[in-house]
């Protein structure tokens, strides 16, 4: 089981989610460059938060263009769990991998602080280790995390339990039915604003982040048995 990091220039949680993947959950992972353009040998892809090429024209908008990008989707394609947290959610926004967009805070401030989420569904790949009803605390960090979708989408959204993450206390960004996370109608990428990998270690506030590496882990172990 081995998961790969993308790295792209400006990442900055890239380390993070390397740490809480390798070191606290124990499993395999490699840093993998924006300019490589195979897969091959990864079961699990990461695309770290981040302002990658500087959040210049929209947050994602240039890295969704990088060598690796043809790759990733070819990788969600064929249905292999495919996450990205913040930054990596712009991303795969931007590449047409998860429905919707995300604009600048209703604020138009940067928002950094620890907040309250309802995991929505516990069925998925990425949340099947929280218990059910479960609400957790953790890190979030943006500056464009205003999610929004027509009303289109949005019924489809529901209708096929997409949303997995929702914000519970404050909206904090002032996206569309406090959505915090969504997956694709496969369920296999998911996006999020909040950071699990930085709630890794009570000595960081949180552990709240374990439960969803976890569950991967779970899918994983499931699939390949
Ligand atoms: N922590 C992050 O990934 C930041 C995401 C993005 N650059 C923003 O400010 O919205």
């Amino acid at each position: 089981m081995k998961f790969a990091v993308i790295t792209f220039p400006g990442s900055n949680c890239d380390h993070d989610i390397y740490y809480a993947v390798g070191t606290v959950m124990g499993a395999d992972v490699d840093f993998v460059s924006h300019h490589e353009t195979s897969l091959a040998g990864y079961d699990v892809v990461l695309l770290p938060g981040g302002f990658s090429y500087g959040d210049y024209l929209r947050c994602g908008a240039i890295a969704r263009f990088s060598n690796i990008m043809p790759a990733v989707i070819e990788f969600a394609k064929a249905g292999k769990p495919v996450f990205g947290t913040c930054n990596g959610f712009q991303i795969l926004l931007e590449a047409g991998l998860l429905p919707g967009a995300l604009k600048p805070n209703a604020q138009l401030k940067f928002v950094c602080d620890t907040i309250p989420l309802n995991v929505c569904q516990t069925e998925t790949m990425f949340t099947n280790a929280y218990e059910k009803d479960t609400c957790i605390q953790l890190p979030i960090a943006h500056g464009e995390g205003n999610y929004y979708c027509d009303e289109e989408t949005l019924a489809q959204l529901k209708e096929n339990k997409q949303i997995i993450f929702t914000y519970a206390g404050e909206n904090p960004n002032g996206s569309l039915e406090n959505i915090a996370g969504i997956t694709n109608e496969a369920g296999n990428v998911l996006g999020m604003m909040p950071h699990p990998e930085r709630a890794m270690e009570e000595l960081l506030g949180s552990t709240d982040g374990v439960k969803f590496f976890q569950s991967i882990i779970n899918h994983l172990r499931k699939v390949t048995v």
